[in-house]
């Protein structure tokens, strides 16, 4: 078992393309020295800029969302071969902004995540259960049955095929981190349940922590065995913020 830590970075709708030029301009002398894997994710018009500033850094770029069709009369979507030619390596998919404010569901989670795995763009597949739901004791079944769901009649080759992220919602910019204990006894629950799915090759798949991450909570989070790195939202604004993040293990 050998799963490589990834901090990536979900922008949301921050930073124009100048402004992702600056965040770059201060972010790349830094990268060069994290030995985790990196990726940031800003909105669809600053990712050819992006991509073609971080040529040869090593850093990975993602999208927030996509269609799963190829193409078509879909106003306002974005496809996998868009996201391909940018050239994009992640998605994120089924964000829990994207499940409240715009319709996403389970069946529109499952039909991305077929399509970006069958296009070569890994799925970062966003989990997590409201305030509601955990005070009602039912985070795990929640939790559980949005990865099933995310990945009914989902092939796999290799554990890089996909990734998971386990983000309680109520933890999402509210400065409310998971304590870590919790948030490994759910990403551990995810992990059983890819293991029933797919056998060993589980074991490969990483799954991160997101909600409200920062320099100062990293490391409790990140000394859980089965958390493998963080969705990061506001703090990946800050290239300091996100450098010291993904640095967490120097002390
Ligand atoms: O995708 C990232 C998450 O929604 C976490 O956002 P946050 O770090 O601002 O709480």
């Amino acid at each position: 078992m050998s799963r490589t830590p990834l901090f990536a970075g979900n922008w949301k709708m921050h930073k124009n393309v100048k402004e992702t030029l600056e965040f770059l301009d201060d972010f790349l002398p830094l990268a060069k020295d994290i030995s985790s894997e990196i990726a940031i994710f800003p909105p669809f018009t600053s990712l050819y800029a992006a991509a073609e500033k971080i040529k040869g850094s090593g850093i990975k770029l993602g999208a927030q969302n996509m269609h799963w069709e190829d193409r078509g009369a879909f106003t306002g979507e974005i496809s996998p071969p868009m996201l391909k030619e940018i050239p994009c390596d992640y998605v994120i998919i089924g964000h829990s902004e994207r499940r409240q404010y715009f319709a996403e569901t389970d069946d529109t989670v499952n039909k991305k995540v077929k399509s970006a795995i069958k296009h070569g763009i890994t799925p970062v597949i966003c989990v997590g259960e409201s305030l509601e739901q955990r005070e009602k004791g039912m985070t795990l079944s929640v939790v559980l049955a949005q990865v099933e769901k995310a990945l009914s009649g989902v092939q796999i080759g290799c554990g890089n095929d996909l990734i998971f992220a386990y983000e309680p919602i109520w933890a999402i910019g509210t400065g409310k981190v998971a304590l870590p204990s919790d948030a490994q006894e759910v990403i551990g629950a995810i992990r059983e349940k890819l293991c029933k799915l797919y056998g060993n090759v589980a074991q490969d798949i990483r799954i991160l922590y997101g909600g409200s991450v920062k320099p100062d909570n990293i490391k409790d989070l990140m000394a859980q065995p089965d958390i493998d790195g963080a969705l990061v939202g506001g703090a990946s604004l800050d290239a300091k913020a996100f450098y010291q993040i993904a640095t967490y293990n120097r002390g």
